[in-house]
């Protein structure tokens, strides 16, 4: 369960606030969050993953108060919008870097399972630059998801692919969220990706988050 109790947060310079936003995404739950450019979307991922600090409020994953954690002491994979991945390490690099930064055991294990399960095992001694659109997109999901979190929050992850790729892609999320029991927030603009993939529907809108639809995808 990720929930949101009241969180604020101010850019630097002040032209931009977010005032007492409050969520809750039940466990297991694909939710995406839409809303006009600009209105802080991810922002409030950031705030999720700890990369951002609120000025006030709570963020409490399965009601553990993780606030004041380090993004990796938290549970959560994040694939930011740009996905960034690190430009001079190999793709078996990239993705055991959260094993190692967690001094994790079984690494070898949990990439080889993934790496079929996305389907990038012939990926593995490429370099970022020698991927496509939609090999860095699976590598970087890998990435997210080598710690084994309970949350993973995704910012516009299929903006940039072709219609093709972005349908492989729509049913790879889906699977994903399944298989690992995962709670998922996905920032898009696309309304259709939202009605493919959101179990739960918000809007960021004026600062505030409502819900727009529930039910199965
Ligand atoms: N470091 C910063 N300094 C100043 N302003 C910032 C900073 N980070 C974000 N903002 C401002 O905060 C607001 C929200 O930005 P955010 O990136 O969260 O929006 P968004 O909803 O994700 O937008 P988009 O849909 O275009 O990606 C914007 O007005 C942005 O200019």
């Amino acid at each position: 369960m990720i929930t949101l109790d009241s969180i604020s947060w101010t850019a630097p310079g002040g032209r931009f606030a977010l005032q007492n936003v409050s969520l809750a995404i039940p466990d297991n739950t694909y939710a995406v969050l839409m809303g006009s450019t600009g209105c802080g979307k991810t922002t409030l991922i950031e705030i999720i993953c700890g990369l951002r600090r609120p000025r006030g409020g709570r963020v409490l994953l399965d009601g553990r108060d993780v606030t004041r954690l380090e993004p990796r002491e938290r549970g959560i994979g994040y694939v930011p919008q740009d996905l960034a991945l690190f430009p001079a390490k190999r793709v078996r690099e990239q993705i055991h870097f959260p094993i190692k930064m967690r001094g994790m055991r079984d690494g070898e294990k949990i990439v080889q399972e993934l790496v079929e399960e996305l389907g990038i095992e012939h990926l593995m001694d490429r370099l970022p630059d020698m991927l496509s659109g939609g090999e860095k997109q699976r590598v970087a999901l890998a990435r997210a998801l080598a710690a084994q979190p309970r949350v993973l929050l995704l910012d516009e992850p299929l903006s940039a692919l072709d219609e093709t790729t972005h349908g492989t892609a729509l049913e790879l999320l889906r699977t994903l969220q399944a298989r690992h029991s995962l709670t998922v927030l996905h920032v898009t603009h696309s309304p259709s990706e939202a009605a493919a993939l959101g179990q739960m529907r918000l809007r960021l809108l004026d600062g505030c988050v409502v819900e727009v639809a529930t039910g199965s995808a």
